[in-house]
């Protein structure tokens, strides 16, 4: 290990702030509800994969059959690596928001510094953006979003988590 081994996101957060299944589905049908006054939408662009799980829960409650990915990764686990483009929208869903993106939704699952979305935004500049969680720094690039969470937080989706002891909370205690 070197000597000043590097922070990764997650400990450079700090705060913890862990979201069960439940809570996740609360606040994607909380957002459903602001975004059902946005519409209506020709289709839902998801960005994978965060985005997948709002995306499916948003499109059900719409009624919108028609969704496209956008395909990024830029964690590796909680470390931050370049951001990659693994796909871009298709052809049709280009088509649907009149090669702009008015008309498309734009769904993650959170935004942090802003860099995916920003990506994502300049492809389709007229689109609405909806995340379920949005930090300070990102917040500006989300025209939709529930839950405001401090920048040093790291927050922790119900996919990534199990059921785990925990130990009683007054040290000594058992
Ligand atoms: O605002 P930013 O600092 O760009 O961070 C936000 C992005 O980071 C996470 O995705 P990640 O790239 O980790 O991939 P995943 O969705 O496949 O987990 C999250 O789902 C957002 O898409
Ligand atoms: O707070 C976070 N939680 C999970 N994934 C993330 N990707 C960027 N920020 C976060
Ligand atoms: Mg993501």
């Amino acid at each position: 290990m070197a000597d000043h081994p590097e922070l990764s996101a997650e400990e450079r957060a700090g705060k913890a702030f862990p979201v069960s299944w439940d809570q996740f589905h609360r606040d994607c049908r909380a957002l459903t509800w602001r975004l059902n006054s946005a519409g209506p939408f020709h289709a839902i662009i998801a960005i994978t994969r965060g985005g997948l799980v709002p995306a499916a829960i948003v499109a059900r409650e719409l009624g919108v059959r028609v969704i496209d990915t956008v395909c990024i990764a830029s964690y590796e686990h909680n470390k931050r690596g370049e951001l990659q483009v693994l796909k871009g929208l298709s052809a049709d869903a280009l088509k649907l928001g009149g090669g702009d993106g008015k008309g498309l939704l734009i769904i993650d699952d959170l935004v942090d510094t802003g860099k995916t979305a920003r990506i994502v935004r300049d492809m389709l500049p007229k689109a609405h953006f909806a995340t379920v969680y949005a930090k300070p720094m990102g917040r500006p690039l989300v025209d939709t979003y529930i839950t405001e969470v401090s920048q040093d937080t790291w927050i922790f989706f119900p996919w990534d988590l199990g059921l785990s002891f925990q130990p009683p909370m007054r040290e000594g205690a058992g």
